[in-house]
């Protein structure tokens, strides 16, 4: 018996290879994420923001990139300062010598020991050290390596680096972020001086070296959420992050950003913090403040 002229023929779905039905879930993936960026990117406004440029921010900005202002950390500092800003992904010392911020509670920039990004380079032993030229972007680390050196009785002058390009020729030289992770992976005679693993040698403590600093006395309930929420989506998608970014290699962003830099404020960091507002008060280099957190 031939079957009815109008009897549906069946269809069959055509069937998807493996590598098709991984490449379906990618871009599903993908949409879900183009779409949460899309929520966050909406509603940032009327807040100011400020980030650091540098590779380790990018997972706390996740999704709010295009609506950020991306500075040096020193510049983002005076731009707070004025108030240019209301909120500002900034050195810890500016929060702690500054009684005019609020810390946003449970996110920073921080490490466990070795950084790989903030560090002395030096051509002559350390304990010979008489001055030091460091990177005119940091605030914090140029504090962290003052501490460093005066726990070893060690207090040479501090003078601005005239230059990146001279840092090869200087005996000893500071230099964090982007920059920092250049001179290493250039071709270099220097020794390695990293403050991570200094700070952890010397107190057991993780240290934190930038935080969200909020502008006191503003009402930004709503800025703290869409902190936050950047924050969970760039770990949630911290493997694409590490395989999408272009600095570097592969290899080096995912040691980098997912074993070195750590994003969490806990009671280990916050016990860090408190060492380093002690240690900056016993060799003077306050006054310093006593951070407030706010959720
Ligand atoms: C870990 C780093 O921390 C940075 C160091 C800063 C400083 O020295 O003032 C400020 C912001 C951080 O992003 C780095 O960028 O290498």
């Amino acid at each position: 018996m031939s079957l009815p002229e109008e009897m549906p023929k069946l269809r069959m779905a055509p069937v998807e290879t493996p590598e098709q039905l991984a490449q379906r879930a990618e871009r599903e993936k993908r949409a879900q994420e183009l779409q949460r960026e899309g929520n966050l990117e909406q509603s940032l406004a009327p807040f100011r923001v400020g980030s650091v440029h540098y590779l380790n921010a990018a997972p706390l900005t996740r999704g709010i990139e295009d609506e950020i202002v991306l500075a040096t950390p020193s510049k983002l500092a005076e731009m707070l300062r004025r108030d240019e800003l209301d909120a500002g992904l900034v050195s810890i010392t500016e929060v702690l010598l500054n009684d005019r911020y609020d810390i946003l509670d449970s996110m920073a920039i921080a490490s466990l020991g070795e950084v790989k990004s903030v560090f002395l380079a030096h051509r002559r032993p350390i304990e010979e050290i008489k001055e030091v030229f460091c990177d005119t972007a940091s605030l914090t680390s140029i504090n962290l390596l003052k501490v460093l050196l005066a726990e070893r009785g060690l207090k040479p002058e501090f003078k601005p680096l005239p230059s990146y390009e001279a840092a090869t020729q200087l005996d000893y030289v500071l230099l964090i972020g982007d920059a920092g992770i250049d001179f290493i992976r250039a071709p270099h005679q220097h020794e390695i001086f990293d403050l991570g693993a200094a700070w952890y040698e010397l107190t057991s403590f993780p240290f934190v070296y930038a935080v969200w600093a909020l502008r006191r006395g503003v009402e930004n309930s709503q800025l703290r959420r869409q902190l936050r929420e950047a924050r969970d989506f760039g770990l949630d998608t911290l493997d694409s992050i590490i395989r999408s970014r272009t600095e570097y290699d592969y290899e080096f962003r995912k040691d980098y950003l997912g074993w070195h830099i750590h994003y969490h404020m806990g009671t280990d960091e916050k016990r860090g913090v408190a060492k380093f507002v002690e240690l900056l008060r016993k060799h003077g280099l306050g006054p310093v403040y006593e951070p407030r957190f706010v959720v």
